[in-house]
């Protein structure tokens, strides 16, 4: 693919010592533009090495504001946007060769999804006028600020940053506390022209001897093949809604039967009472958990009055507990019969 914008990218990388993998950016006909294999990757090779010192972290944006407090106050989402926004309106920025790569996709999500009208509608543009009283106004950088990052600017920067962002404390190490604090997102370039499949494996983290965020791939590919990442467990409306796309044979995906459970409940006070109404879901091969046990709690309410119900809600406790698998032979019989009749309508 001869791209001018992509060549000017890949010396910009050069000078910066970003030695990547054999890939290079091509054109899919699935999947649009993404990143293909110039020679056979092995299990466990390297797909992307990013040095830690091209990630652009909240810091790196607050750094842009001279660091200042009221900036670095801001959300890292809004903060790395407004990062982006003001070097792509500056038009001179040292990091105008990676912005111009990203902004391609722009057109594309754009040209090709509708769903991104629904993306704009959620996009809060509370960062932005924040961020534009929040900088220092002695400094002037308020009022160049809001002479040049117009809303469609922003809105432009934050999706790139919502499509094209990964998360740095995702692994074992960093999991407690992931519990206490928030991810840490940054963007991260090259890295971030891979495209998704849910069938791609991938080991991903930062890794503290090549001082990189490293992605090795855990499924070969043959030279001139398309090189995929994995953003996640997701399901084709999640997709839709964050990144713009759906993919076939999506194993993610479920049908979310909370409209209808609660309808039925609607009819039973008392199994509604006992019971959280949502999250209820199906899947192509799974019955979600909390549908089934729902179903069986329903099911036995269905066969007998309020005290009746209540005598049998220790029993259906100890489903939940995991103590045991089922009420009774026949009420299981009964809640499979019902569950494929529900699903068939
Ligand atoms: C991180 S970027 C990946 C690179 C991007 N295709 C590009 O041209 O720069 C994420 C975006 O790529 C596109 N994308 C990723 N995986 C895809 C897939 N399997 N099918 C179609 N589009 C995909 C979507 O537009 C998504 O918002």
């Amino acid at each position: 693919m001869a791209d001018a914008a992509w060549t000017s990218f890949e010396a910009w990388l050069a000078e910066r010592r970003f030695e990547h993998p054999p890939l290079r950016l091509a054109e899919f006909a699935e999947t649009g533009r993404g990143l293909m294999a110039t020679e056979d990757l092995e299990v466990g090779d390297a797909v992307v090495k990013v040095p830690a010192r091209l990630l652009l972290t909240q810091q790196r944006t607050t750094r842009l504001f001279g660091g200042s407090k009221a900036i670095a106050g801001l959300k890292q989402h809004a903060s790395i946007s407004l990062f982006l926004a003001w070097h792509a309106a500056l038009g001179y920025s040292e990091w105008a060769p990676y912005i111009d790569t990203a902004s391609k996709q722009r057109r594309n999500m754009e040209a090709d999804h509708a769903s991104v009208q629904d993306a704009l509608a959620t996009v809060d543009s509370e960062p932005l006028s924040a961020a534009l009283s929040l900088a220092p106004s002695t400094t002037g950088l308020q009022e160049r600020a809001q002479a040049l990052i117009t809303k469609n600017l922003f809105v432009w920067a934050w999706l790139v940053v919502n499509t094209r962002c990964i998360t740095l404390n995702t692994d074992a190490s960093a999991a407690q506390s992931l519990l206490d604090k928030q991810p840490r997102i940054a963007l991260a370039p090259f890295l971030d022209c891979l495209n998704h499949t849910p069938i791609s494996r991938i080991q991903a983290g930062l890794d503290r001897a090549d001082r990189a965020y490293v992605i090795r791939t855990l499924v070969a590919y043959p030279k001139g093949s398309q090189v995929f990442i994995n953003y996640g467990p997701h399901d084709n409306a999640f997709l839709l809604s964050e990144y713009g796309f759906v993919v076939s044979e999506n194993p993610y995906n479920h049908v979310c039967l909370d409209a209808e459970m609660d309808c039925i409940l609607q009819r039973m006070p008392s199994a509604k009472s006992i019971l959280v109404a949502e999250d209820y879901t199906v899947s192509r091969d799974d019955i979600g958990y909390r549908f089934l046990n729902a179903m069986r709690l329903m099911v036995a309410a269905s066969r007998t009055d309020d005290r009746g119900l209540l005598m049998l809600v220790p029993s259906w406790r100890k489903i939940l507990n995991g103590e045991t698998s089922h009420m009774s032979e026949d009420l299981e019989a009964l809640v499979i019969t019902n569950v494929q009749r529900l699903l068939q309508e």
